[in-house]
């Protein structure tokens, strides 16, 4: 099988299932082409997995094909933007047929289910490697950024922490048993708070979606707004699931494991109540924004050392 024959044979049908009329061109060209409604502002985002960094050797290339757009369009939803569209970089160490069957499945399912079209892409032979760009639009002016937290505003997190944290130590296992199991899928299909994201357009003051752990992520939006925070981890979003499997270190797990791409947001206390009891019961209150820098961590009141954490690709 020919580079052209691997792409024609498992992508384009993914591309031809996507029915964004925002899409002009698809791939086959040069280039893809997406129109931009007048009035909205293009939002786009690439994020790489690596075989062995972000995913184990040998993953079951059909969880892969979900989990590598998930990611991807997490980043959409932390800047509120209803998705549009995707390309796709793949760098494979071989043209193997199941694989490359099972891959498209995994990423068409994903591909439905966000409102994604695959636009375009790039194939090539080397170690396995893949690097997705998402593109999504909002309203002028609209999208979410991780610098509008002010003193005062609440901070919270949506869904549960940590469980995607604790399928590492799991993903070998030949027999999972249920609590396992549902920790894995945590880590298999990550959650990808696209409507969360977009239902908070004009209401959070800042968002960031939690890839790298809470602590860091958090982090992020701290400096980038130049405030600080303190946050309780008694309000921790922690599953029963998670304290089951690993009991103490669910906190930390929460705090610093990452691979949750759940959303941490800042939002003033009025906005807060002005927001829909179906999108407020998506989000904990963990702690508050203050003014100054850095991160306090509390636990009933009583002040705790920060731990530092969070994912660094380069730190040694
Ligand atoms: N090689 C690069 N060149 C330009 N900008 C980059 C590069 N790598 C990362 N960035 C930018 O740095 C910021 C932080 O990157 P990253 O931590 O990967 O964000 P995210 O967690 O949202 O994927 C993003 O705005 C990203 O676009
Ligand atoms: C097999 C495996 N080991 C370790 C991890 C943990 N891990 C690897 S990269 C990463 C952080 C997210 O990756 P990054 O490239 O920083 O994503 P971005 O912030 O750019 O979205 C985490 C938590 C994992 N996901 N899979
Ligand atoms: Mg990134």
């Amino acid at each position: 099988m020919g580079e052209f024959e691997l792409i024609r044979r498992y992508f384009f049908p993914i591309a031809e299932a996507g029915n964004t009329s925002a899409v002009l061109l698809g791939p086959g060209d040069d280039c893809a082409i997406q129109r931009v409604e007048p009035g909205r502002d293009l939002v786009f985002s690439v994020d790489t997995l690596v075989e062995g960094v972000h995913f184990p050797r040998d993953y079951d290339p059909e969880k892969l094909g979900w989990r590598s757009l998930a990611v991807a369009a997490s980043d959409l939803a932390a800047m509120g933007a209803d998705p549009v569209c995707f390309t796709l970089a793949l760098t494979l160490p071989d043209a193997d047929p199941d694989w490359l069957h099972a891959y498209a499945a995994g990423l068409a399912s994903a591909a439905a289910q966000f409102g994604l079209s695959l636009a375009g892409g790039d194939t090539t032979r080397g170690p396995l490697t893949l690097s997705l760009q998402v593109h999504g639009t909002v309203p002028q002016g609209q999208a979410l950024q991780r610098s509008g937290a002010r003193a005062g505003d609440y901070v919270c997190v949506s869904g549960t922490l940590g469980e995607a944290g604790a399928a590492l130590k799991f993903l070998g296992s030949q027999n999972p048993g249920p609590d396992e199991q549902s920790v894995l899928d945590r880590y298999h299909y990550p959650a990808s708070r696209l409507s969360l994201g977009a239902a908070l357009r004009g209401c959070a003051s800042a968002t960031v979606d939690i890839s790298d752990g809470l602590v860091a992520d958090l982090g992020h939006i701290l400096e980038a707004s130049g405030v600080a925070a303190s946050i309780d981890i008694a309000k921790l979003p922690l599953s029963a699931t998670l304290n089951r499997l690993v009991g103490e270190e669910a906190v930390n797990l929460a705090m610093n494991a990452g691979d949750d791409y759940e959303l941490c947001i800042t939002i003033s206390p009025k906005a807060w109540e002005g927001l829909p009891e179906e999108i407020r019961s998506q989000l904990t209150i963990i702690g508050e924004v203050t003014s100054g820098e850095g991160l306090a961590i509390t636990h009933e009141g009583q002040s705790l050392a920060p731990a530092a954490g969070g994912y660094d690709h380069f730190r040694t």
